[in-house]
Formats: C-alpha cells, sequence, structure tokens
C-alpha cells in the first residue's frame, strides 16, 4: 500500500473484560490519500472517536494494522517505539474548541511544537508566520487568543496542526461551533492545505452544513466502516 497517508485493514478495538466488554471497532478498512481531505460520519457511540483515538496512538487497538505513508506503525501490536514522537512530529489535530495557549501570542501557539522538536525558535517562527498568512490570519500574528473572533481561533488551530507537516492531520468536528460561511471556509482551507502539503486529512463531523463537500465519506456503523461516494467537489 505504499503512496498511501493512512491505510487502516481489520482494525478492531475491545473495551473492557468480560460481562463489561464494548467492541467499539469490529472491523475497519479504510484509506485515505496523501492530499485527500476524507469525512467520517456516523451515529453516536458509533466508533468514530475510537477510531480516531486508535489512529492517533492515544489507544491501542485490539488488533488489525495501520500504515502511515509506507510505515506500518501497528500490526496486531505497535510496530513503532515512540508513540509520544510519532503523535508530536506526523499527526496533527485539530478540535471543536482551538484550545489555544491564552498566555502566548498567536504566533507562539503555531511554533510551539516545533520548538519542542528541536527547531530553532526562529526557524519556528518564521514557519509560524508563513503559515498563518496561509491561513489568512497572518495580519493577527502578535495578537493574544483572546483578541481573535471564533473562526480566527480556528485558523490559528489549523496552522498549529500544520507546523510540525506532519502527513497525517486528524480533525474531531472541527467545524461544529462555526456559521455556515466560516464552516465552509474551514473545509475549503483544510482542501487547500491538504493538497498544498500531501497531508491526509480525516474530519470527524456530524456537520450537516459540511458534508455535502466532501467527495470520498466513510459511513461507520456498529464499528464497522463503509465507504460512500461524497457529492462534494472538493
Ligand atoms: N473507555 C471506554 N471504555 C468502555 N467503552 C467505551 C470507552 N470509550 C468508548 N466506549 C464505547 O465504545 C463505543 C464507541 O464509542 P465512541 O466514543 O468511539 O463513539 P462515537 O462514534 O465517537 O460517539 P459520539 O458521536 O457520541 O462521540 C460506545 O459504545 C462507547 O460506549
Amino acid at each position: 500500500m505504499e503512496g498511501f497517508g493512512i491505510h487502516i485493514a481489520g482494525l478492531r478495538k475491545r473495551y473492557g473484560e468480560g460481562e463489561a466488554v464494548v467492541n467499539a471497532l469490529k472491523d475497519v478498512t479504510m484509506t485515505v490519500a496523501p492530499g485527500e481531505v476524507v469525512g467520517l460520519i456516523g451515529p453516536s457511540g458509533s466508533g468514530k472517536s475510537t477510531l480516531l483515538k486508535c489512529l492517533g496512538a492515544v489507544i491501542e487497538p485490539t488488533a488489525g494494522r495501520m500504515t502511515l505513508g509506507d510505515e506500518v506503525i501497528f500490526d496486531d501490536g505497535w510496530k513503532i517505539p515512540d508513540l509520544r514522537a510519532l503523535r508530536r512530529d506526523r499527526i496533527g489535530f485539530i478540535f471543536q474548541a482551538p484550545y489555544l495557549i491564552p498566555f502566548l501570542d498567536v504566533t507562539d501557539n503555531v511554533a510551539l511544537l516545533p520548538m519542542l522538536a528541536g527547531q530553532p525558535n526562529d526557524v519556528a517562527r518564521r514557519r509560524a508566520r508563513a503559515l498563518l498568512d496561509a491561513l489568512d490570519v497572518g495580519h493577527r500574528a502578535k495578537a493574544q487568543p483572546s483578541q481573535l473572533s471564533g473562526g480566527e481561533q480556528q485558523r490559528v488551530a489549523i496552522a498549529r496542526a500544520l507546523a510540525n507537516q506532519p502527513p497525517v492531520i486528524l480533525a474531531d468536528e472541527p467545524t461544529a461551533p462555526l456559521d455556515s460561511e466560516r464552516a465552509l471556509g474551514v473545509v475549503r482551507i483544510l482542501n487547500e492545505m491538504a493538497g498544498q502539503f500531501r497531508t491526509a486529512i480525516i474530519v470527524v463531523t456530524h456537520d450537516e452544513k459540511i458534508i455535502p463537500t466532501f467527495k470520498r465519506i466513510y459511513q461507520i456503523r456498529d464499528g464497522k466502516t463503509f465507504e460512500e461516494k461524497g457529492q462534494g467537489a472538493g
């Protein structure tokens, strides 16, 4: 499966034991190409968060296989030793709320992870400014997060997710608090960024405003994935 951004095959996740057992993921198979944005939808309790947590190396799957790029990261057990480095360097997370650090300015919110990963501060800040420019919030680079609108804060959160140029971004309900125009703006940015940085992006969403924008959608029902063609052009 070389060349794919993300490939998941036969993934299973069981929580608990005995009578308390929950088979949250029963058979998940999914592929996202570099540069592609796919939607992941499904009813409450169907396993969406569990899948993102497995892929984000936050919890350990019970069985199956996950590949990032041409590297197998999980095959009935983790295949890479440093999961913290995997999360920090290779996976960007975007959440429903921006979760910016209130006492750092916008630039340092974006530059922090690369700095922690060892990038010189001036290089990390220069790159952060370039990303903020690309996301149309460069003019707010020196502001504190509390001085930004909700849509601006979410764009800063997207810049932060892209700062280490991860091959994978996992977005959990990134547009839920936004109005229609801003929600569609976030999706447009994710598509542009995916194309520009060859990032594979999975967007978990219930948001009816953005579901029609996806070209490909995975439905998850009762722990199993079903691929659907979306209505979207981009
Ligand atoms: N830590 C846990 N221990 C036991 N069961 C869990 C745990 N986390 C989730 N589950 C169960 O696993 C199943 C899938 O949950 P998950 O949170 O992945 O669903 P979801 O699709 O993200 O739901 P929602 O849309 O409501 O957030 C549910 O039945 C849930 O109760």
